[in-house]
């Protein structure tokens, strides 16, 4: 026994995440994101590394998928021999289906996977379907990564922008810090109706690295529930099969 609690949502994200490995071609400099549905991605390209004999390398967003992936023996590259980035995979927290805007930062690895998806030309985004919300903060809070130095004069402007704000904790207390040393005010601001205009005032806050919200930047977002594999394209076409 692990104690851990099985994800029942675990084989929608692994149908996902093996969708969207496949479009990892020869050559590619590839962007691994974080979480439970990214973890099914790297744990896939690996396989076809191994089976199919398919080369890569590829930038990981958290210290985790870093791990992850040297296990994998996926080789590894820099932002120095590659800026740009031909495809980055990662998963989302919520999906607003019509623009493909997105929270993440569940998982603490935000900043990395914003810089990352950033350098990608293609940002597919997987997740199982129950990530879907009409309005981007509708399921969880919206996280803000802020420098520690001073982190309580960011907290109460966020939550003058509305917010019910909470330094993110470990069980024990301490606060929670993310790979590049900072701290997470998680931020429930309720259903966002402009999220640009919100994005705006939080990057405004001095003390403030990056937030949550995926603005723009997916390309596509591959999802699967009971009625099986679902594509979204920013064109505006879907995909059901
Ligand atoms: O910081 C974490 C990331 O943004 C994750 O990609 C996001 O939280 C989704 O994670 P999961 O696939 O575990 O639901």
């Amino acid at each position: 026994m692990t104690g851990q609690t099985p994800d029942p949502a675990a084989q929608f994200k692994q149908q996902a995440a093996e969708y969207a490995a496949a479009f990892v071609k020869d050559g590619m400099a590839v962007g691994l994101g974080t979480g439970s549905t990214a973890k099914f991605v790297v744990a896939e390209l690996g396989r076809r590394m191994r089976e199919e004999g398919l080369r890569f390398c590829a930038i990981p967003t958290s210290d985790a998928t870093e791990a992850q992936a040297r296990e994998e023996g996926i080789p590894l590259t820099t932002f120095a021999q590659h800026p740009y980035l031909d495809l980055a995979i990662d998963g989302a927290d919520e999906i607003e289906p019509v623009t493909l805007n997105l929270v993440k930062g569940r998982g603490g690895a935000l900043l990395r996977e914003k810089i990352v998806a950033a350098a990608a030309k293609q940002f597919v985004v997987v997740a199982d379907a129950s990530k879907y919300v009409d309005h981007l903060g509708m399921l969880c809070p919206v996280p803000v990564e802020v420098v520690p130095f001073g982190w309580e004069s960011a907290a109460a402007r966020l939550a003058a922008l509305g917010a019910q704000v909470a330094p993110r904790k470990h069980a024990n207390g301490s606060f929670y810090l993310t790979d590049e040393k900072n701290l997470i005010m998680d931020c429930i601001f309720g259903p966002i109706t402009d999220p640009d205009a919100l994005s705006r005032s939080i990057y405004a806050i001095v003390g403030v690295i990056e937030h949550g919200l995926f603005l723009h930047m997916a390309t596509q977002t591959i999802t699967a529930g009971p009625e099986g594999i679902k594509v979204l394209d920013v064109s505006g076409s879907s995909t059901q099969g």
